[in-house]
């Protein structure tokens, strides 16, 4: 039971997180997304992992969309938009990248828990999602390890976000596998 129980309380603190994310930013993230050229997506560790979900999604829309670092990833340029998610903010190898990135011409939108961490600086638009880490840092500390609330955040959020531009772009959910990788 306890492995059941635990999973219930993460369920309660995605409950409190979703419901205190700006709906009217996570709209222009998305809109951000329907105009960009292309999209790219970054992060490092379980929330690279995260992103990652999330670009496949926007594959399976028809969108253009590169993980950085993959090695068939081009050049990122003017018209692209990168797509951070980084709970800290202040991930190094992520914070390069939003530095070139913005150098090449692209706009930079962020998904994090701090409004004021360098990375969400650098952004053009910063979505925040108030989960929590187990750092001590002025505000909540989570009971979990390391950046996994704002993590199993951005899962449920990213599919919220999936499901909404399908509606917006007219595609059906349903049939949005159509494109899936038939190699596997
Ligand atoms: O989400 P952030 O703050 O950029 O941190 C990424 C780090 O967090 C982890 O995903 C673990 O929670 C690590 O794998 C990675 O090093």
């Amino acid at each position: 039971m306890e492995t059941l129980d635990n999973a219930a309380r993460i369920l309660g603190d995605l409950q409190d997180i979703i419901s205190g994310i700006d709906p009217e930013k996570a709209q222009a993230v998305l809109s951000d997304i329907r105009r960009a050229n292309r999209v790219f997506v970054a992060g490092a560790g379980r929330s690279l992992l995260m992103m990652r979900a999330f670009a496949m999604r926007l594959m399976h829309l028809g969108l253009t969309v590169y993980v950085v670092g993959e090695t068939v990833t081009p050049a990122i340029g003017e018209g692209d938009l990168l797509l951070g998610g980084t709970a800290s903010g202040e991930t190094a190898t992520l914070k390069v990248m939003a530095q070139k990135a913005k150098k090449a011409g692209a706009r930079l939108d962020l998904l994090t828990i701090y409004k004021d961490s360098s990375i969400a600086k650098l952004a053009d638009s910063v979505l925040i999602v108030p989960a929590a880490t187990n750092q001590v840092e002025g505000g909540k500390t989570s009971w979990q390890p390391g950046g996994s609330s704002f993590e199993q955040s951005l899962l449920v959020l990213l599919d919220g976000m999936t499901a909404a531009l399908a509606g917006q772009m007219g595609i059906p959910l349903s049939g949005a596998l159509g494109l899936h990788a038939n190699l596997e």
